[in-house]
Formats: C-alpha cells, structure tokens, sequence
C-alpha cells in the first residue's frame, strides 16, 4: 500500500478579490519506506502539497488518500485525530515549545494520545538516545543549538511510530555540515524505524539523499525520478 496516493488534485488560494491556483490536476504516489524529495523553485507549490499530505489543509479537488484513508471523508476533529496516529512533522524552525524542555517536547505527542507514563518515559528516552540527546534531557530549546534542536524535533515527530514523516525544508536554518548530519540521522532512523520521508526542499543536498524526487513548477508535476539503491534514477511518467 502507498502512503500516499493523490488523485487530480487542485489547490487555490483566495488574495482578496484573486483567485491564487497553487496546485493544479496534481496526480502522484508516495512509496513506502523512501526519501522522498518534493523539489521546485520558491512558489511552485511544494508546502501546499506538503500540507495537503499531512491533512493540515483540504483539496478544493481531487482525492487525497493517506495510510490507506481517503482523508476527504473525516471530519475537521477527526483529521485532527487522524494525524496525531499516522502523521510525524519536521519544520524548517523546528517548531518546539520553548517553555518545554527537550524530554517534554519528544512526550507530547504521546500525551496528547494518553499513552500511559510507563510507556512514555521508555520511548521518549529511546529516541532521545537514538538522536544522540540521551544527556540534554532537561534542556530547553533555547539551550541547544540549531541541530540538536532539530534532532529534537525529528524524536518528537517518531514518538508516535507514525509510519510517515513529512519535513518542511529540514535543513534549511542550518549550516551544511550540520544539515548532512540531519539527513544521515533521518536516513538511519527510516532505514531502522521503516518510515517513509517526505520532504520538501531546494537544498541540494537533501536532493542527492534521495530516492524519489518530484518536481513542482507552477503547482504541476514536471517529472519524477525514481532511485533504486546502486543504479541510476528513472524517470517515470507523469500521469495526466
Ligand atoms: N495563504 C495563501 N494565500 C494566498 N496565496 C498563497 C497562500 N499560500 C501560498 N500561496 C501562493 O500559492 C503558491 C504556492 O505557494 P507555496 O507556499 O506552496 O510554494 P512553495 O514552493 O512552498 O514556496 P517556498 O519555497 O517559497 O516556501 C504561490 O503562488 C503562493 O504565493
């Protein structure tokens, strides 16, 4: 099963009296268990496709189909449900709470989902140690640098097991060195954990670690290039 199928798939945005289109007869499959990398320039639709993945936003046409749910069908509240189980976020601003200190950020989630404490405390130092934090328990955001920020983040957003993970530009507030160590935290953690990734980004590097790369230019599929492991990238048809 994909984990994300979209069908015909158009967004637009209302700016006063205009009629913004953002994506437009978008038809794409995310496979399971893969990096892969939404690429295009600024404004060519990647975070809405993003957000219409991640059920954070509808489709005004088209069927989006996540972890075998055609989403279009749940309620706002049980959308909101519906990704708390299925759906882990990475942004590029980390988005943790500041008051909260690193252990408090990666439980959330599972409070939110009245997993008991026993369990809780078992998995949030599991990943905790899995993102090389096992000594930064107590600290806050604001006492971490950028990147161990983000592995915060990239804790928080397995705390759930969610079979799929969506990042917003995930290394773009970082420097290169530190962004590659990102992606080789993600890319252990998928390898291990059996999640896909999707991200969005311009970064080249995020590019090269990929294994599917879809490219979005005025919110329509240019081309898909598809990777196995030691061989060239395919190219795959777009469908109309
Ligand atoms: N809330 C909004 N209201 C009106 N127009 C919007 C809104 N959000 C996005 N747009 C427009 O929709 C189009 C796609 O925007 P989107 O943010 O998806 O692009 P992007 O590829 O993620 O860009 P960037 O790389 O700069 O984040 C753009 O033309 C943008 O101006």
């Amino acid at each position: 099963m994909y984990p994300i199928v979209l069908k015909q798939v158009s967004k637009h945005y209302r700016l006063g009296s205009v009629d913004v289109p953002a994506l437009q007869n978008v038809n794409l499959e995310i496979h399971p268990n893969r990096f892969t990398v939404i690429a295009g320039q600024s404004g060519s639709g990647k975070s809405t496709l993003l957000n219409l993945m991640g059920c954070i936003d509808r489709a005004d046409k088209g069927e989006v189909w996540v972890a075998g749910q055609d989403v279009r069908l749940l309620s706002d509240n049980a959308l909101a449900d519906f990704r708390a189980v299925h759906l882990g976020f990475i942004f590029q601003n980390f988005n943790l709470l500041p008051v909260l200190s690193a252990y408090e950020n990666v439980e959330l989630p599972l409070r939110m989902l009245n997993v008991p404490s026993v369990i809780r405390k078992k998995r949030v130092m599991e990943l905790l140690d899995a993102v090389g934090l096992a000594d930064k328990t107590k600290n806050r955001p604001g006492q971490l640098s950028g990147g161990q920020r983000q592995r915060v983040a990239i804790a928080r957003a397995l705390a759930t097991a969610p079979k799929l993970v969506l990042a917003d530009e995930p290394t773009a507030n970082l420097d290169s060195q530190t962004g590659a160590g990102i992606l080789a935290l993600m890319r252990r953690m998928q390898c291990e954990l059996q999640v896909s990734f999707v991200f969005s980004s311009h970064d080249p590097q995020v590019l090269a670690e990929a294994d599917d790369a879809v490219f979005i230019k005025d919110g329509q599929i240019m081309s898909i290039e598809r990777c196995e492991p030691n061989q060239a990238p395919v190219k795959v048809e777009v469908m109309a």
